[in-house]
């Protein structure tokens, strides 16, 4: 295993030595994942610790069926581990058996699909988490003009999702997770579903986005490029069950840009990535 500390990742780590817990920090020891009560169960994670400094951009990448998805959504709390620790903020996500909902404010999810209700206009749709905490309508207004002009979709305010192209219903979606401020964004496959393009354009705002709000940021995707692109570090899963095969910090200098995928130091990292990824799949 690989483990060299970025720059950026030192300074976040030394900061997060002692006192306080910090804001966004996500730390897990011995999590583990099993599905199902008869056999043959699934092992769909080994136990598996893991750090993740406030302000992070964390990729996980590893072949179909490594446990991505799995570790992502014990993380936002919609799995809960067969066993081991999760905390956030030093706080633990499940209690006894239960979800800790005050922890759960501070992690804000986004899915392959960006899953707007229909029957409800952009702006709706961005402070429906805003409404349900009672915030009143003009102030939920408010709010939502100015997460929509953070992810660049001004105007489209009054429009239903079905008048949005993907990559701008998909910008809906983060501003949505953004709504109540939480720390950390869990994005599973955020852009999986748009033409290449689009792809590259939403991996440039993310950029923007993570480093204008300073959130934690855990990504799933398949791509080796887009991983590289993104990410502070990757951590590489393989299967079998899921485990951390190597961590890699991606030292390339921000902000990141189309020119830097054409850079010999960019095209190092995907080869080499190619390679560990062949040699578990
Ligand atoms: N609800 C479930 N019940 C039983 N097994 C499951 C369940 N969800 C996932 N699994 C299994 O757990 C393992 C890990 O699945 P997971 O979806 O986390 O992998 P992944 O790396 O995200 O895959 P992909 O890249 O294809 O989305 C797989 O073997 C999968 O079949």
């Amino acid at each position: 295993m690989i483990e060299t500390a970025a720059p950026r990742a030192r300074a976040i780590e030394s900061q997060a030595g002692g006192g306080a817990p910090h804001k966004g920090a996500i730390r897990m020891e011995a999590l583990e994942k099993w599905y199902g009560t008869r056999d043959p169960r699934v092992h769909a994670l080994a136990p598996t610790d893991l750090n993740i400094p406030e302000g992070e951009l964390l990729v996980l990448l590893g072949p179909s069926g490594c446990g991505k998805t799995t570790l992502l959504r014990m993380i936002g709390g919609l799995i809960e581990p067969t066993s081991g620790d999760l905390l956030v903020e030093g706080r633990p996500l499940w209690r006894d058996g239960v979800r800790q909902n005050e922890v759960l404010s501070e992690l804000g999810m986004v899915f392959q699909e960006a899953n707007l209700f229909p029957w409800l206009t952009i702006e709706d749709n961005v402070a429906l988490p805003l409404e349900l905490k009672g915030m009143p309508k003009a102030e939920r207004r408010a709010a939502a003009a100015k997460l929509l002009k953070m992810v660049g979709i001004s105007g489209f305010e009054k429009r239903w999702p079905r008048e949005l192209s993907g990559g701008m219903r998909q910008r809906a979606a983060i501003a949505r997770a953004l709504s109540y401020d939480p720390h950390i964004l869990l994005m599973d496959e955020p852009f999986g579903a748009l033409d290449a393009m689009t792809r590259d354009q939403m991996n440039l705002e993310l950029q923007r986005i993570w480093s204008e709000t300073g959130k934690t940021v855990v990504l799933v995707t398949h791509s080796i490029s887009e991983a590289v692109f993104l990410a502070d570090r990757i951590v590489l899963l393989s299967p079998r069950p899921g485990k951390i095969d190597t961590i890699l910090n991606v030292d390339l200098p921000r902000p990141r840009t189309a020119e830097t995928q054409a850079t010999p130091a960019f095209q190092d990292y995907v080869r080499d990535l190619h390679h560990r990824l062949a040699a578990i799949s």
